[in-house]
């Protein structure tokens, strides 16, 4: 399993924001008018998606919304300024 990817994700949102290039989905949702919410929209939607595609029982549907889900819970900790590193690390604390 390639845990790696979360990381390479999140160093490659900060550097969008840092480089802010044309196009980029990152930069247009971190910037939005509506600040923060827009990234929280997301999520919100995502999840919606994620519980409909699991409950059908769709197993790629249900991968690919997860995947959407991860990725905009990451916009949203980006948007909120939370590290994702104190996420990992609080799931690091809870494995017994
Ligand atoms: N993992 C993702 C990723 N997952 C989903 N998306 C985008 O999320 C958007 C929203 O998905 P939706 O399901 O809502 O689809 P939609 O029909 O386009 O809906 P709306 O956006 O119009 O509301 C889509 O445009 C997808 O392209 C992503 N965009 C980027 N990434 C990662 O972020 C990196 C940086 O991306 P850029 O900022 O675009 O360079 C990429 O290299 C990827 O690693």
């Amino acid at each position: 399993m390639d845990t790696d990817v979360i990381a390479e994700v999140w160093d490659t949102i900060n550097q969008r924001m840092e480089d802010r290039p044309e196009g980029s989905y990152v930069v247009s949702v971190l910037t939005h008018r509506k600040g923060m919410d827009k990234a929280l929209e997301k999520v919100g939607e995502e999840t919606t998606e994620f519980i409909l595609a699991a409950k059908n029982g769709s197993s790629e549907r249900t991968v690919e919304e997860a995947a959407d889900l991860l990725f905009h819970i990451m916009l949203a900790l980006r948007a909120s300024g939370e590290d994702l590193g104190e996420v990992l690390e609080e799931l690091s604390r809870r494995r017994h």
